[in-house]
């Protein structure tokens, strides 16, 4: 199979497991842009923590839908915040990319979701984290074609090891 036909490549997964920060590299390496839909998000109407408690999440939901449907229907590879796979559209969507989970130990990820800029884990830490994990890990694995773990190893050695998975596949 072509990498061509894998495309979209889409990132899926739990905060702070790299989904942005992997993504970026994956698309350097193999030549395709790269979209983060929650920086298209902040992109047409600000802070995502500012669109919360302004507006409430249900409307961050919808902008964040909207981003993702435009940016599934690109050739490039895609990082989608946590929950957007939360939406039956964006599921559906999905069965027809190439969906790339990664997975984070709450002892790694501990650090990384410091800082305030994820609402959802602003005041619970990484309790709150651990919570919405498992609810949402069911849909995760279910949509994901292949699994990586980032809590160790580097990001460039992380991304290297998914661009050899993606020209195998
Ligand atoms: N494998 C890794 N090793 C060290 N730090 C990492 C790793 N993966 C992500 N990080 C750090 O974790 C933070 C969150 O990464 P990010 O890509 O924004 O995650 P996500 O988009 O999944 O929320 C960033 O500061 C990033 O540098
Ligand atoms: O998991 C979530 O519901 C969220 C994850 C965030 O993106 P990252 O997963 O890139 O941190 C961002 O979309 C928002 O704060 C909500
Ligand atoms: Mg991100």
């Amino acid at each position: 199979m072509t990498l061509d036909s894998r495309l979209p490549v889409v990132f899926i997964g739990p905060m702070g497991s790299g989904k942005s920060r992997i993504g970026r590299k994956v698309a350097a390496a193999i030549g395709v842009p790269f979209i983060d839909t929650d920086s298209v998000v902040v992109a047409g109407h600000g802070a995502i923590s500012d669109i919360f408690e302004r507006d409430g999440e249900q409307r961050f939901r919808e902008l964040e839908r909207q981003a993702v449907s435009e940016s599934l229907a690109e050739q490039a590879v895609v990082s989608l915040g946590g929950g957007a796979v939360l939406d039956p559209r964006t599921q559906d969507d999905l069965r027809g990319a190439t969906v790339v989970l990664l997975t984070v130990t709450s002892a790694a990820v501990a650090k990384r979701i410091q800082g305030g800029k994820r609402p959802l884990v602003a005041d619970g830490g990484i309790t709150a984290w651990e919570r919405i994990l498992e609810e949402r890990r069911p849909i995760y694995e279910d949509l994901a074609a292949a699994t990586f773990d980032t809590s160790t190893g580097s990001l460039t050695e992380l991304a290297d090891d998914i661009v050899t998975w993606l020209k195998e596949g």
